[in-house]
């Protein structure tokens, strides 16, 4: 989630996370001046008896009085924009967003001396009383600020997502990493929707055992298109009571916006309801059901969840881990398609460590080493949430002879982190053999991993371990059986790879839709993958 508006319509989800962290302080654009001036006569209110703060945060653009920077903000991309300020004002800087001061960061060293070592301070998130307040309830997890509730959620979902814990949902990994070789060997032009359905199935299967054989299966495209309501009211001015907050003090049969936020709740926690108790009756029945669902409702009690407490954490797990998945997987596709001798290295070693009887599989992993390196390059490359997802402070913090008051936003902006060029050499080049030495992976003196794609913190991502399995595995097996190259233009006979650039707007992007060819390596291909399939692919859960 970007700390500006983005248009989640093209890229709706992370649902418990939506695009705009601060839709209320994006670019506004109302179009009647009677809302504009509403605005501004709070403002001018706010200035006149608000608090203030003192005047030692870190420097930034100036702004205009009222407003600061939300005008300079740009809808598009606003990441880069927030790189080129970290070139001129250092890593550390100040946006006036209204009211609100938000610290930029743009470099790893203080985004881990704040957001990891002082975690305690920097866990909580920015208000959103359209999207987290009224259409969630204050349930979805990744909109939570740091609370009691976010604490017993956070400490239940890191039993079922740990190193460990993520190692038993690898079938599932391994079935549904099949598929997508065999639906990108038959199918090869809808790739992206095997990518979408790769993710959404997974992430289904490991939240509530049910799995989508097709992306048109009604298990993910029912949670998507709940997604994207949700997301739809994170969109920057669209709700007005996120700029004018006095707003949700007006009863429900007076406000429209508030109805609408109800309706969604409703069919949102009816649709997680559905699924919730699936789950229930199959453990009921003796169904083995290993998924987050049954341990969420065997521990519901010890962890204090009150029901919908409980629906709601299995539940927002497809918006959090869906998309971001699918995006890394469209993105990994586009970069083999653009760069042939990657590729090339990648299968080479392939067929060293793997050969071509069988598929890739996890415990190849440890001598798969430059796919290892492929996969972190990508994350940092084109890290898949761009933009961060901004943490709110909860207790004043002096940092580096700076003033950081309570209720401070910091943005740690994986986009200008990641094209640091001390950390990264030639930051703008797809190169893993940046994280390869002596013939291991390696990381940065920050990370282990060598990037910052999972966030910061005590809010770091808690699936990550699933994450980069699915990474690891997927990139893998489309590498072993398939070679990708750019689409040939049939008038000028040249190959016409896609953009590096062209990628989607919203909270998580992907490639824009490109055509490339897909073909399989070799005549041993298909016969290796089906025999796979018949072991695997199974209603669900992969091989037992
Ligand atoms: C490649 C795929 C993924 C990427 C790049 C990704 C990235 C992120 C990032 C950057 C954050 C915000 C961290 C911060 O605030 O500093 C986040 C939060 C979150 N992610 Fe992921 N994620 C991925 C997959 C998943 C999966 C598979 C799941 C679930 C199994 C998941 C569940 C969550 C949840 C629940 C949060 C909210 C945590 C909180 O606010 O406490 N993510 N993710």
């Amino acid at each position: 989630m970007s700390a500006v508006v983005l248009d989640p319509m093209q890229n709706a989800t992370l649902a418990g996370s939506a695009p705009p962290i601060l839709p209320h302080l994006s670019p506004l654009t109302p179009t009647s001046t009677s809302v504009l001036a509403a605005i501004v006569a709070v403002a001018v209110l706010y200035a006149l008896t608000g608090k203030r703060t003192k005047a030692t945060l870190p420097p930034g653009p100036p702004g205009l009085p009222f407003i600061g920077n939300i005008r300079d903000i740009p809808k598009s991309r606003p990441w880069v924009k927030f790189a080129e300020w970290t070139d001129q004002y250092g890593p550390m800087y100040t946006l006036k967003l209204g009211r609100t001061n938000m610290i930029v960061i743009g470099r790893a060293g203080p985004a881990i001396e704040l957001l990891d070592k002082r975690s305690a301070k920097y866990s909580s998130r920015a208000r959103l009383i359209m999207t987290s307040e009224l259409v969630s309830r204050g349930l979805r997890m990744t909109f939570m600020p740091y609370s009691d509730l976010w604490r017993r959620q956070r400490r239940l979902l890191h039993q079922l997502t740990s190193p460990a814990a993520s190692s038993t949902y690898e079938p599932i990994q391994e079935q549904e990493s099949t598929q997508i070789v065999l639906d990108m060997l038959n199918d090869p032009e809808n790739h992206w929707p095997h990518c979408q359905r790769y993710a959404g199935s997974t992430i289904m299967q490991i939240a509530f055992n049910k799995r989508a054989p097709t992306c048109k299966d009604p298990a993910i495209t029912r949670m998507r298109a709940i997604n994207e309501m949700m997301t739809k009211t994170a969109v920057a001015g669209r709700y007005l009571v996120d700029s004018l907050p006095f707003l949700n003090w007006i009863p429900e049969a007076l406000a429209p916006f508030k109805q609408e936020a109800h309706a969604i709740f409703d069919e949102t926690l009816s649709l997680f309801k559905s699924h919730v108790d699936d789950v229930r009756e199959a453990v009921a029945g003796g169904d083995d059901a290993h998924c987050f669902t049954k341990y969420i409702l065997q521990q519901q009690e010890s962890y204090q969840l009150s029901d919908n407490e409980a629906t709601f954490l299995a539940g927002a797990m497809f918006g959090a881990g869906s998309d971001t998945t699918a995006d890394g997987i469209s993105t990994f596709i586009m970069t083999m398609v653009t760069h042939p001798e990657i590729q090339k290295k990648a299968q080479e070693e392939l067929d060293r460590v793997v050969g071509r009887d069988r598929l890739p599989n996890f415990a190849d992993q440890p001598d798969l080493v430059y796919i290892g390196a492929i996969v972190r390059e990508m994350m940092r490359w084109r890290t898949i949430i761009a933009g961060g997802l901004a943490h709110c402070s909860t207790e004043d913090d002096t940092y580096n002879g700076y003033f950081i008051p309570k209720g401070t936003v910091v943005l740690a902006n994986h986009w200008a982190i990641h094209m640091d060029p001390e950390l990264y050499p030639e930051p703008q080049l797809y190169k893993p053999e940046r994280f390869i030495k002596d013939g291991k992976l390696v990381g940065t003196k920050f990370s282990d991993l060598g990037h910052h794609g999972y966030g910061f913190g005590r809010r770091i991502c808690p699936g990550k371990h699933i994450a980069e399995r699915s990474l690891f595995i997927v990139f893998s097996r489309l590498l072993w059986a398939l070679s990708l190259r750019p689409s040939v233009n049939p008038q000028t006979g040249k190959e016409e790879p896609p953009s590096v650039d062209a990628f989607s707007e919203g909270f998580s992007s992907h490639p824009l839709a490109f055509t490339c060819r897909i073909e399989p390596r070799g005549d041993w291909v298909r016969e290796v993958v089906e025999l796979e399939w018949r072991e695997v692919g199974s209603d669900k859960g992969g091989r037992k």
